[in-house]
């Protein structure tokens, strides 16, 4: 791998074009200039369009797939953002969603993934995306996460969210959360059989490999949740704590693995806990997200392990009623974050 340059280069999807995506992309990309050479991927007369109404000082400049296929990214400075155009099918009207665009939308995330592999992004940003919008448009889509996998054939990827927490006193360092899962977007009544020995032992394997190589954590310290109430209560309220994630933790440590639990999900999440641990790992979405984005939303960072190449996102959504008011109403805090925490990462493997 080659050492990335002092502003490493990232491509930025931006999401569902009726969306805050579009909007918070330009914003943070335009903001951190200095700090990394993004790349928008997107309708570039669109976003021509919302960044003059943005504010006029902001640069964009166009360049076609062909042209970045025949001849690879052009060298860029900091005056500049780049586009790579894909075009939209339809018409954006802000807050209205429109099934004609979501292939396109799918195709900024295949140029990013294209760009990755070929050597020109040292990782992805994305905005967030209309899940539904996808499906509309006749693709089964259930998120960023599951289609990356799919796209550069990893058979197992790891949904982590991360975020500062406010700090207890002044002289505290500002602690950090980060909330990996089991499961990724999946239908609660089909998370119990998801919860498998198979899936435990890989989710810890990458979780444990990625906060080592990815974020630079020596000897990662993960603390596990139970899947039912009170960690099962000795099995009188569950039995996947005894038969299932106990055996995977005592294996994951005897793969050297500091994984320990199961414990009470309600009741893990407290600061003498936290204060031990790289991050904690719950067993599905809304056992796990909630807490850490009413601990943090707005500077959260979403973050796919396992992949072969670095993607980070948004901690929240398209926010399509905020959209559809005009611009200046949506918080680009945690698009900037995940763009922060991708030059973190990319920097962090380059040194391992
Ligand atoms: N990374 C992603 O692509 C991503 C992440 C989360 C949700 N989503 C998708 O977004 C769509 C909408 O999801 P939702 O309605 O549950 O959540 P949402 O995050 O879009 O909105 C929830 C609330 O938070 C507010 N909000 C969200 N982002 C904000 C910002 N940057 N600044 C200020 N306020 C903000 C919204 O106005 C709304 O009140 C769904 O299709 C969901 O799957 C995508
Ligand atoms: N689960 C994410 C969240 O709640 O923020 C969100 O749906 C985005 O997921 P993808 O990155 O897989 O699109």
């Amino acid at each position: 791998m080659t050492a990335p340059g002092p502003r490493p280069t990232l491509a930025v999807t931006v999401g569902e074009p009726a969306g805050i995506g579009p909007e918070i992309a330009i914003r943070a990309a335009w903001l951190l200039r200095e700090q990394a050479r993004c790349v928008l991927v997107g309708d570039a007369a669109y976003l021509a369009m919302t960044a003059s109404l943005i504010d006029p000082a902001i640069r964009l400049s166009a360049l076609s797939t062909m042209a970045l296929r025949h001849s690879g990214l052009p060298h860029f400075g900091p005056t500049t953002i780049p586009v790579i155009d894909v075009p939209l099918d339809a018409h954006v009207v802000p807050g209205q969603l429109d099934a004609n665009n979501g292939r396109a939308v799918l195709a900024t995330l295949d140029l990013a993934i294209e760009g990755c592999q070929a050597g020109w992004f040292d990782a992805i940003v994305t905005a967030p995306l209309q899940k539904s919008t996808i499906n509309d448009a006749g693709i089964a889509f259930s998120g960023h996460t599951e289609y990356l996998a799919e796209k550069t054939g990893t058979p197992k990827v790891v949904m982590m969210l991360a975020g500062a927490l406010q700090a207890q006193s002044s002289e505290q360092e500002q602690p950090y959360l980060r909330v990996a899962l089991a499961t990724t977007h999946l239908p609660l009544k089909d998370v119990p059989a998801a919860i498998t020995r198979e899936t435990l032992d890989q989710v810890l394997d990458i979780l444990h490999a990625d906060l080592r190589n990815k974020f630079g954590i020596a000897a990662p310290r993960i603390l596990v949740t139970g899947l039912n109430p009170h960690a099962g209560e000795n099995g009188y309220l569950g039995r996947e704590e005894i038969d299932t994630i106990t055996p995977a933790l005592q294996a994951a440590q005897a793969r050297g693995i500091d994984a320990r639990g199961p414990y009470p999900a309600d009741t893990l999440f407290q600061p003498k806990y936290l204060q031990d641990a790289d991050a904690v790992l719950a067993m599905y979405h809304d056992q796990g997200l909630p807490v850490l984005k009413h601990a943090t939303f707005g500077r959260g960072v979403n973050i796919t392990l396992g992949l072969p190449l670095i993607r980070t996102s948004v901690d929240h959504g398209t926010a399509l009623d905020l959209a559809a008011q005009g611009l200046g109403l949506a918080d680009s805090g945690s698009m900037e974050e995940a763009i922060r925490v991708a030059l973190s990462m990319v920097r962090a493997q380059a040194s391992t």
